[in-house]
């Protein structure tokens, strides 16, 4: 099997950016990384052929179908297409290489588990900007009927013979519902006899969108006041099923036209895509966002960008996965703005770079704080995760003259086409490599 490149393929790759020149234009939105990547895992459980459609141009689509294929599944990714017909019995490992790259390792693993009773995983990837602990996964692999063992580098569990029975479990963490346990318990409860509860569930877009699609397929599951109730089911159709938009690209493009002082259009999502924590910021910062009766959401800069105080957390909330990209924009913003990181309290990775473009940019905690606007110099940077890289992006294009940023495999982990896509709206960015 060819390894989907790594990170040392993209070492010497840099992007140009000539900043200062106001973006403007219409451009497409890919399907949403973090719906794919947990839908990935959910095909693992259907007992025919899928067909995702709208599944991101990125990395790690290429590494989840590689684990995919690890466990016997067929698996065609073409052109946005993600065609996956499972094997009946899946081999119980996910890649240990493959697993260590991409952040929902555990729970592709979790899907193995309900299917054949065991797994053995490693410890999973995704960003490292700080601490990111999986024991409610391994709470829910236990409460399933898993005995889990684990030790430095490797998790394995394993169910007695009659598989993962139905079960109770709690996925709430200190920092609020997980995301990813969530998922992690529905899938487990979607092959298992009788009927599961998890109790405070995310609610997040990637939760929903995996409920959508094994309800369609023949799982029973609907959320009530008590947490998240599923019925399991012996048997999960195949079938076509669309990745929903990018809620993350979309903003993050937003975000960088308005640092320019540009207003977009954006096709493949709409208004009510957008969490109500992420429309009121950029509200109050001075965005609206507006649906199109042609189409798409048109995102319209209303004046001078305005500070801010915004804090991130679970969805409604405004999304961690937008609060690097929302400091970058602020340093063009008129005034002292505050931003609160709530999941992540320490994910503040994008703070040096941006102060490498001369951001006046500090944090206390969980607490960032900015003041602007400030004329942002070029600079010479570099990002060790997806969306510090993308702080840095918007901080050149907002800066008059040549930067030069690093991390592009972080970028192309997230995005597909976001460099071409800022320079369909008027950017001046050239890949290239240092090597040549
Ligand atoms: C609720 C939320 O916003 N989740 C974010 C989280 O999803 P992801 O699924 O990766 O993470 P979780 O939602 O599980 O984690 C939320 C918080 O709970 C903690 N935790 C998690 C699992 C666990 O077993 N124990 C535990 O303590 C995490 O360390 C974190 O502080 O990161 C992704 C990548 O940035 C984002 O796209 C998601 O929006
Ligand atoms: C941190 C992110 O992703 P991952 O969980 O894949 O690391 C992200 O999407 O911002």
């Amino acid at each position: 099997m060819t390894i989907t490149p790594a990170r040392a393929a993209f070492e010497a790759t840099v992007v140009r950016v000539a900043g200062g020149r106001p973006l403007s234009g219409r451009i497409p939105v890919q399907g949403s990384k973090n719906i794919a990547l947990h839908l990935y895992a959910a095909t693992l459980l259907a007992d025919a052929p899928v067909v995702l459609a709208a599944a991101p141009d990125i990395i790690d689509t290429g590494v989840c179908a590689q684990i995919l294929t690890y466990t016997g599944a067929h698996v065609a990714v073409d052109g946005g297409r993600f065609a996956v017909t499972p094997a009946a019995a899946p081999c119980p490992v996910i890649h240990p290489e493959l697993g260590r790259r991409v952040r929902t390792t555990v729970v592709l693993a979790a899907a193995v588990l309900a299917r054949t009773g065991q797994v053995t995983f490693p410890y999973p990837g995704g960003d490292a900007f700080c601490p990111r602990l999986i024991d409610r996964h391994l709470a829910a692999m236990q409460a399933a009927g898993a005995e889990v063992l684990a030790d430095a580098t490797t998790i394995s569990a394993r169910c007695g013979p009659h598989g993962v029975r139905a079960f109770t479990v709690d996925v709430d963490t200190p920092y609020g519902p997980s995301l990813g346990a969530t998922v992690t318990a529905m899938l487990l409860a979607a092959r298992a006899p009788g009927t599961s509860l998890i109790t405070h569930p995310s609610i997040e877009p990637e939760v929903t969108e995996t409920a959508r699609f094994l309800t369609e397929r023949g799982a029973l599951i609907h959320f009530t006041g008590q947490g998240l109730h599923v019925s399991g089911s012996d048997w999960i159709t195949g079938g076509d099923f669309t990745v929903a938009g990018d809620r993350i690209e979309a903003a993050t493009m937003i975000m960088a036209a308005a640092s320019t002082g540009g207003s977009i259009h954006l096709d493949g999502i709409t208004a009510s895509a957008f969490p109500n924590g992420l429309t009121e910021a950029l509200s109050a910062a001075g965005i609206s966002l507006t649906d199109d009766a042609s189409g798409g959401v048109r995102a319209q800069l209303n004046g001078p960008l305005q500070a801010i105080d915004a804090a991130t957390g679970p969805h409604p909330a405004l999304p961690t996965d937008t609060a690097p990209q929302l400091a970058a924009m602020l340093t063009q913003a008129h005034g002292s703005s505050l931003i609160t990181e709530r999941v992540y309290p320490s994910r503040n990775t994008h703070i040096a770079g941006l102060r490498a473009f001369g951001a006046d940019i500090s944090s206390t905690g969980p607490v960032i704080g900015l003041r602007g606007p400030i004329r942002l110099r070029p600079a010479t940077a570099a990002a060790e995760d997806i969306r510090a890289v993308t702080a840095l992006l918007i901080a050149a294009l907002a800066a008059e003259g040549t930067s030069t940023i690093r991390g592009v495999y972080h970028l192309r982990r997230g995005y597909g086409h976001l460099l071409a896509n800022l320079a369909a709206l008027g950017a001046d960015i050239t890949t290239t490599s240092e090597a040549s």
